[in-house]
């Protein structure tokens, strides 16, 4: 096993860290922003395999990243369930709104996901053959409760509100859906790895909004049920679980749900994250990505002490969160160079 990925995810500690960036694919990229005006808008693109795996390979054709993560979006599952999907310019993604027992019986049964997300499955069977054999492909999802606050909302908010309300409010509603998703889920993440994802990451964007008892309910015991179901579809498969701003909660994440990587957000140190959280297996992340748009002396700094930070273990260099689109594609050479050149 040589890929770098596979090996920090398996435990190993190495020299360099291997490293990708979340939203690798996108558009701060001229060459991504070019691809999808030729597919004519994102869900054209997401479903459009042989464009969909372009896009993903233009991060590795220009960076040489160490990893490739799929081209899709999370909210193509809730689409297949039978959601209306859409995206405003400029504003951000629109679904038809799930808020009583009746629109969730108008939902497809999970049997039918692969109706609409198979030129899903084809974009990875493209990848799986094209990409560079040092290069891990990496699928992914959304959890549970980050896909079940756009599916509420119907778009995204800045507190997940309607959300937090449905929980409160119809509680056995509110957990049909989570179960409905976390099903989907793991048949949507199974279909990739036979399709030849080598990794899956479930991003739960939004687990921070959850406290307490709920964040145990609706976000680490979802990942744990996926995570477990995988690893006993698929032994050995690798899992990263990235629950956003989980902060305390990130402590006890691997053991929790079985994940051998637990990604980290901006929020909290990557001295705090290699004392409390990589103690327990690989950790994943965290440079601010707003660095990849001011770059310059503070981005070499901040790039250089999470490294120094991390270096000592399990670790798998990113940002913290999605790279944004107003970000200097030279930003992100200088970060690479920095990580693999010291
Ligand atoms: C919450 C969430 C979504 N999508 C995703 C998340 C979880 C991760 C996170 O917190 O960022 C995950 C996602 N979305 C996308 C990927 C592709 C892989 C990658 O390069 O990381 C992945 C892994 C492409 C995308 N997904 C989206 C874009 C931009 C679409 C475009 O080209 O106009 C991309 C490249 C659109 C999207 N998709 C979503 C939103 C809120 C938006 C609009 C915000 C925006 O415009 O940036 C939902």
């Amino acid at each position: 096993m040589t890929k770098t990925i596979l090996r920090a995810l398996k435990g190993e500690t190495l020299p360099t860290p291997p490293i990708w960036m979340m939203r690798q694919a996108g558009r701060y990229l001229p060459e991504y922003r070019a691809t999808r005006a030729e597919a004519g808008d994102f869900l054209s693109l997401c479903y459009n395999p042989e464009l969909a795996a372009e896009v993903t390979f233009q991060p590795i054709r220009r960076y040489g990243f160490d990893a490739a993560i799929l081209f899709a979006d999370i909210l193509l599952l809730p689409q297949a369930l039978g959601a209306d999907l859409w995206f405003v310019t400029g504003e951000g993604p629109r679904l038809s709104t799930i808020t009583s027992e009746a629109d969730f019986e108008k939902l497809k049964p999970v049997s039918a996901i692969d109706d609409t997300l198979s030129p899903v499955y084809e974009t990875v069977r493209i990848l799986s053959k094209g990409l560079p054999e040092e290069t891990t492909l990496i699928g992914f999802a959304g959890a549970p409760w980050t896909v079940a606050t756009y599916m509420i909302a119907g778009k995204g908010t800045p507190d997940q509100g309607p959300a937090h309300a449905l929980k409160a409010e119809k509680t056995a509603l509110f957990e049909k859906i989570i179960a409905l998703l976390t099903e989907g889920t793991i048949e949507y993440l199974s279909r990739q790895v036979e399709a030849g994802a080598e990794v899956v990451k479930i991003f739960d964007s939004w687990a921070g909004s959850l406290k307490g008892d709920d964040f145990i309910k609706y976000a680490q015991e979802p990942a744990r049920i996926i995570t477990q179901e995988m690893k006993s579809r698929f032994p050995g498969l690798p899992v990263i679980a990235f629950p956003r701003q989980g902060g305390d909660f990130y402590k006890g994440f691997h053991a929790a749900t079985g994940a051998d990587c637990v990604a980290v957000d901006d929020s909290v140190s990557p001295e705090w994250v290699a004392e409390n959280v990589q103690i327990h297996g690989c950790v994943q992340g965290n440079l601010a990505s707003k660095h990849m748009v001011t770059g310059g002396e503070d981005l070499v700094r901040e790039t250089r002490a999470v490294v120094d930070a991390l270096k000592h273990g399990p670790y798998i260099f990113n940002l913290g969160h999605g790279i944004t689109p107003d970000a200097d594609p030279e930003n992100v050479q200088l970060m690479i160079d920095t990580v693999r050149g010291g």
